[in-house]
């Protein structure tokens, strides 16, 4: 593990809670929040990722972690995507759900990106988790973002509250493990 404190910048309480329930499954990352409103740039999730860790890494001047969520219909090509956040904002859940009427599939799957980046100037490292399922009439509580009307597949569900980002930080947690053994023995 590093030995600097690791920061996990984020502004959504939701992420948050799910990280430190995550995290305390297993080793836990030693990680503080901060909520700092970091400019999102457009493009591929990947390029959003990367650009939103670089800026958090020169705001705290030392190791982060930033977290950008996307929900993706297929019939769309992936859109909202990255963008799900003012669609919902916009549309509410049923807007979400109208917007794919007439559309051939109700297909769609969550992607959740950690990046990583160990300071400033260092470059980012990304780590994905995906679920898939489909987009339904909203049900259960309104607790978190867009979870009514995502139903993940094979479970039923519209909460499985911890997959995407649950895999993604399994990745995550991995890396950090395995850099702290190679490279300070720490
Ligand atoms: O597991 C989830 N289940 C349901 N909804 C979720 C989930 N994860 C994020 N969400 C929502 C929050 C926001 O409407 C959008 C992502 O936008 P996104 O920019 O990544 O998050 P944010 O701006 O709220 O926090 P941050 O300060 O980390 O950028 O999807
Ligand atoms: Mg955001």
């Amino acid at each position: 593990m590093p030995s600097e404190r690791l920061v996990f910048v984020t502004g959504n309480a939701g992420k948050l809670n799910e990280v430190r329930e995550i995290l305390a499954q297993g080793e836990a990352i030693d990680i503080e929040s901060r909520d700092l409103d970091l400019p999102e740039i457009q493009g591929t999730t990947q390029e959003i990722a990367l650009e939103k860790c670089r800026r958090a890494a020169e705001v705290i001047g030392g190791p982060v972690i930033t977290e950008d969520t996307a929900l993706c219909f297929e019939a769309m090509n992936g859109l909202p995507g990255p963008y799900i956040k003012f669609f919902l904002r916009e549309l509410g859940h049923e807007g979400l759900n109208h917007m794919l009427d007439g559309f051939p599939t109700r297909a769609a799957w969550a992607l959740c990106t950690f990046a990583y980046s160990a300071g400033p100037g260092t470059e980012p490292v990304l780590f994905e988790g995906r679920t898939d399922g489909r987009i339904v009439p909203a049900r259960g509580p309104p607790k978190f973002g867009w979870d009514p009307v995502f139903e993940a597949e094979d479970t039923g569900l519209t909460k499985m509250r911890f997959s995407h980002r649950g895999r993604a930080l399994q990745k995550l947690r991995a890396y950090l493990q395995a850099q702290g053994e190679g490279g300070r023995g720490a």
